[in-house]
């Protein structure tokens, strides 16, 4: 068992081109590798007597990224750190959170050139199942659906309708009847996601032109076993959930009716209870009851939030003194989302054999036994023949075949 921190990453995108033509300034900035600073847009620095009224604060998280972070330095910083835990039979969980157009997306599935986490991932999973094959045998198996409007979605067949969470026999949430794809072909992964995102819920919103009004989620199930037989043969199983969460900027902020304002309410049904969980988690001697049944995308996660995993949480903003509330409000949901500690296990288990799988063993163990008994056979053969022979070349003393020590002792 590991006790994982929450490792909470803030990353501020590029001023947008529709940014730049409203003449937005600049108020996130990252100071260091750890701290942001927002500044208060309304402030005037020649006035000393509001000085102190300020609304100018700074906040620290475990990285912080600008808009010169690469792609691969993001990458790097948050999630490369899983993948020896993930084939190891460790869960993780990254998502991207943040305000409709703010750059989760960019993050996490990115573009053809800008490859995102998803990919990177991937590659660095399939690299190590390689390095590592020759003693264990792996099965990688992935799934992407979207939660819109409380609703699951297959991404990979979205003609298959609305899914159902199930709970299975361990305890574990499924998706019942989830297209699982397996495939370690990285190319072939970027675009079966590529193709999935735009099956994703999206319309323009005032705030983003292509806005993702769904949460999509990627999980990756990796299986591990050993690759020599044994009766009770141990098994280790890890998820990695990738969440690219949807906008979470208020409904009333984006101007929105209708439908829209409908979305709103369930994305923020959903953000809520999650949020209501990371304060739930991260009350140190508080109320320790967490309500994961709020929201599907919760009871999805049940096991990342407070339970078996470690997560890592990327925060994204705009810089811009236009999105100020937006930002300040994200910043502050991701603080508190860094007091949250969840302990994490190994993921164990011993599958039961099937009849077949047995008889085979035996047939292997039989094999053994007489391997074995015919090798007894033949050592004390040998020996008999040593000592039916020992005792004449004891007699033959003093001739020159005889070796020393039993010339000494003589
Ligand atoms: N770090 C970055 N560098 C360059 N371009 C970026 C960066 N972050 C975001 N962008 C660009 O900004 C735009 C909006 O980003 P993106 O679609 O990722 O936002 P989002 O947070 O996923 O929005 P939504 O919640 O509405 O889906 C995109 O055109 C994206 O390419």
């Amino acid at each position: 068992t590991q006790t994982g921190g929450e490792h909470v990453a803030l990353r501020i995108r590029p001023l947008s081109d529709a940014e730049q033509e409203e003449s937005a300034s600049v108020v996130a900035h990252r100071v260091d590798e750890q701290m942001v600073v927002l500044m208060d847009p309304m402030e005037d620095p020649d006035d000393v007597l509001r000085a102190n009224r300020s609304r100018e604060k700074t906040y620290m998280f475990d990285v912080a990224f600008d808009c010169s972070a690469t792609q691969e330095e993001v990458y790097r910083a948050t999630t490369k750190g899983l993948i020896e835990g993930l084939i190891s039979g460790f869960n993780a969980t990254v998502f991207a959170y943040g305000p409709t157009g703010c750059g989760k997306t960019y993050t996490m599935l990115g573009t053809d050139t800008e490859p995102g986490i998803y990919v990177r991932t991937l590659n660095d999973l399939f690299r190590a199942i390689e390095e590592t094959s020759d003693d264990m045998q792996y099965s990688v198996s992935m799934s992407y659906l979207e939660i819109y409007n409380e609703m699951i979605r297959d991404l990979l067949n979205p003609s298959s309708g609305f899914l159902d969470l199930r709970e299975d026999s361990k305890g574990e949430i499924q998706v019942a009847g989830i297209t699982e794809v397996s495939t370690i072909n990285a190319q072939e992964i970027m675009e079966l996601l590529m193709k999935g995102n735009k099956q994703r819920t999206q319309e323009p919103t005032a705030a983003n032109q292509t806005s993702s009004r769904s949460h999509a989620v990627l999980q990756v199930a990796v299986r591990q076993q050993s690759r020599c037989p044994d009766v009770l043969q141990e098994v280790r199983f890890a998820r990695l959930f990738m969440i690219d969460l949807a906008g979470s900027e208020r409904a009333a902020q984006t101007q929105n009716r209708g439908q829209r304002l409908k979305e709103g309410a369930h994305i923020n049904r959903s953000l809520l209870a999650l949020g209501n969980c990371i304060n739930a988690l991260s009350e140190k001697h508080g109320n320790k009851y967490v309500n994961y049944r709020d929201s599907k995308l919760t009871r999805l996660l049940k096991d990342s939030l407070g339970g078996n995993s470690r997560t890592i949480m990327i925060a994204h903003i705009s810089p811009a003194s236009v999105a100020f509330e937006e930002s300040r409000n994200t910043l502050s949901y991701a603080d508190r989302a860094k007091s949250i500690r969840t302990r994490v296990k190994r993921n164990l288990f011993n599958v039961p054999y099937h009849i077949a799988q047995y008889t085979s063993i035996i047939a292997d163990l039989r094999g053994e036994i007489q391997r074995l008994k015919s090798k007894i056979a033949e050592q004390s053969r040998r020996a008999d023949i040593r000592n039916v022979q020992g005792p004449q070349t004891q007699y033959r003393e003093g001739s020159s075949l005889c070796p020393a020590p039993f010339l000494m002792r003589a």
